[in-house]
């Protein structure tokens, strides 16, 4: 679902959004200087950039954790600065977020993790949040852990269940705030997988902070390079390769180019070994 977002609608879209924060001596920094964005349906969005480019503070605004100074943010077709506190709490339902220490409630266990934004909106009743807890939890690997708690579980584990307790109440985003930056490569790899495979089942549209270059290149489908407060460059990661302006954008595109050149060298490989068992076998 991630591959043909071109001609979606956007569901988020920041206008002009500019966030200050005071500094230890008595000054403001811009952390987010007047960023335009938009992110379509069902798109995997990438934002990139070195520490304290504004990145964090960027996917904060979509849900306003952070309160842009100026701009707008719209959700969903709704401006989220212009709404009431009840209607924010209503409308946040419609976006989970993620982060990298995982943020469980230590003292629940996993079920309990996964039902909580369940429980707190209300609404449902105690089998439908059962089915859903289950379904959630079938989602992103983790069935037979319902009775588990935080600390019995690795770091990739518990990433799962809070990706599992986002998604309960089934929003249309997923803000995802460095998800991998705590785990190996191989539980990155395995992670960034269920990822993509819950964007094909549920069409959730995700919003992913990374620093990392491999991050984008086997998730994304488009990314921002986000440099001083700023969106320096945008692409899309399915379009040709071209020559791009910031080094972020450059080294994403031969990290492209090297995952292209090896994809080919092992196919050909294997063909090449497909070709010589048929020889050997005519022999
Ligand atoms: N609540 C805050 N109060 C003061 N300054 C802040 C606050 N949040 C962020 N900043 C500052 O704003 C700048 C951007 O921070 P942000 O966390 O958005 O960057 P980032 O690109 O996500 O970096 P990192 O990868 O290191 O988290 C940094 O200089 C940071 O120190």
């Amino acid at each position: 679902m991630s591959q043909n977002t071109a001609d979606k609608p956007p569901l988020i879209r920041l206008r002009d959004v500019q966030k200050k924060f005071a500094t230890a001596d008595g000054g403001l920094f811009e952390a987010v200087k007047s960023v335009t964005l938009e992110v379509r349906q069902g798109e995997i969005f990438g934002l990139i950039g070195k520490s304290g480019a504004g990145k964090s503070t960027l996917l904060r605004l979509i849900n306003l954790l952070e309160r842009p100074d100026a701009g707008e943010v719209h959700v969903a077709g709704r401006e989220l600065t212009k709404l009431s506190r009840r209607e924010l709490r209503d409308a946040r339902q419609n976006i989970g977020m993620i982060f990298q220490q995982f943020n469980l409630l230590q003292n629940a266990s996993v079920f309990d993790n996964v039902a909580f934004p369940l429980k707190i909106h209300g609404g449902l009743s105690r089998a439908q949040i059962d089915a859903r807890v289950r379904e959630c939890l079938a989602l992103v690997g983790l069935s037979d852990k319902l009775g588990s708690y935080p600390a019995q579980l690795s770091g990739g584990q518990k990433q799962r269940v809070a990706i599992a307790r986002a998604l309960a109440p089934r929003p249309q985003v997923l803000l995802c705030d460095e998800p991998t930056s705590a785990l190996d490569s191989e539980t990155t790899r395995s992670l960034l997988e269920t990822l993509r495979d819950i964007q094909q089942k549920t069409g959730v549209t995700i919003v992913i902070v990374t620093h990392e270059l491999s991050v984008v290149e086997v998730l994304c489908s488009e990314v921002a390079i986000v440099e001083g407060g700023r969106i320096a460059e945008q692409f899309s990661l399915h379009g040709p390769r071209v020559e791009r302006r910031t080094v972020l954008g450059q080294e994403l595109e031969a990290l492209r180019e090297r995952t292209e050149r090896e994809a080919r060298w092992s196919a050909a490989s294997s063909s090449n070994a497909a070709a010589a068992a048929q020889e050997l076998h005519h022999v």
